[in-house]
């Protein structure tokens, strides 16, 4: 018997065009992984973006506000296949917002937002159209595992609350997803009894641990994502870690990520770190999109990053008191 998490989860489902049903996940309190399956555009009808087949995400003008708060205000930007993208500002700029939007636990007040072509309507929870195609996976930022669940219960969670499959089976993919971290042999541990890089790696783990019927291996061991292509979101995945710690998770954050020649099915195909971290930049990201006052001020490759005149970049770069952006 797997452990009972009901009472930890809502769900939705819905009837997909063929007939099986269509996974759709929050957890309360946005605890853990949001994830969502849709279908990659190939009309033109109305809400499809039909641009471009290698963008995933797109946010087209997209204001939130949280009461009187303006957050985002007029934020755009793409995400294409295969990018590793850097989400960076100053604090309370709307970074977090930008990737709830994204996951679908926020609803824009104004703009759209496409994944993988197809324009979000309202919430995760609201969508019902669907396919599949691409799963959309978030790693939040405090790791957020359930206290009162094992390890392997925390990483088999989803399997667990929303798959048929066996419990030995669940144990068995945990064991995979756990192996790819670097974290054997930890899952009857809870997360008290972790190390704050451990437990980021748990979440890694968790956001990886594959659903696919055949355990996206063809039967070998599970393979991160299955066949469905994913687009992953780290929150801060580095904060609070010591460098070496840091190290170890940003090179797991690249390892994650399908090569580019890989022409298989499935897999991590893109993903966005928010971060404040230099370090991360440096190692985890390709390219930057930099956001203050609620738009995206600039846009460029980690080398451009460190040449660029762009004041409020090189004040952000340089950490210096003088500049466009003010604390006070
Ligand atoms: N659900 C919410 N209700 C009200 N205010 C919110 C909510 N979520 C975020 N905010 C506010 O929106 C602003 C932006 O928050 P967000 O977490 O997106 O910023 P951030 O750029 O990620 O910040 P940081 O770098 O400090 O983590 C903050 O002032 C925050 O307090």
């Amino acid at each position: 018997m797997g452990p009972c998490l009901a009472h930890n989860s809502s769900r939705c489902a819905w009837p997909q065009p063929h007939g099986r049903l269509q996974r759709c996940s929050v957890l309360q309190n946005e605890t853990s992984i949001a994830s969502l399956d849709l279908a990659p555009s190939t009309s033109s009808s109305n809400g499809v973006s039909g641009l471009d087949a290698e963008v995933l995400v797109e946010l087209k003008n997209v204001h939130k506000s949280f009461g009187e708060k303006r957050i985002l205000n007029g934020a755009s930007f793409q995400i294409r296949r295969g990018e590793a993208v850097g989400i960076i500002g100053a604090s309370g700029t709307g970074k977090s917002t930008t990737l709830r939007l994204i996951s679908g636990l926020l609803a824009p007040d104004r703009g759209e937002i496409f994944i993988n072509g197809k324009a979000r309507v309202g919430l995760l929870s609201d969508q019902g159209d669907t396919g599949e195609g691409l799963r959309l996976g978030m790693v939040f930022q405090n790791a957020a595992l359930f206290d009162s669940l094992t390890v392997g219960e925390n990483v088999g969670f989803m399997l667990y609350e929303h798959s048929q499959l066996p419990p030995a089976e669940i144990r068995r993919r945990v064991a995979a997803s756990l192996a790819k971290v670097g974290l054997k042999g930890v899952e009857d541990l809870y997360p008290s009894e972790l190390s704050g890089g451990m437990k980021k790696r748990v979440a890694l783990a968790r956001a990886v641990v594959s659903d696919a019927a055949d355990g996206g291996g063809g039967g070998e061991a599970a393979t991160a994502a299955g066949r469905v292509e994913q687009l992953l979101m780290y929150d801060e995945p580095t904060a609070g870690l010591d460098p070496v710690a840091s190290t170890v998770v940003e090179d797991l954050i690249r390892s994650l990520q399908k090569q580019r020649d890989d022409d298989s099915e499935g897999g991590i195909s893109s993903y966005i770190v928010v971060t404040h971290q230099h370090s991360t930049i440096r190692r985890a990201v390709d390219r930057i999109i930099f956001l203050h006052q609620g738009r995206v001020v600039w846009q460029g490759t980690t080398e451009e990053f460190d040449s660029t005149d762009e004041p409020i970049v090189r004040q952000f770069a340089e950490g210096s008191l003088e500049g466009p952006i003010s604390y006070v």
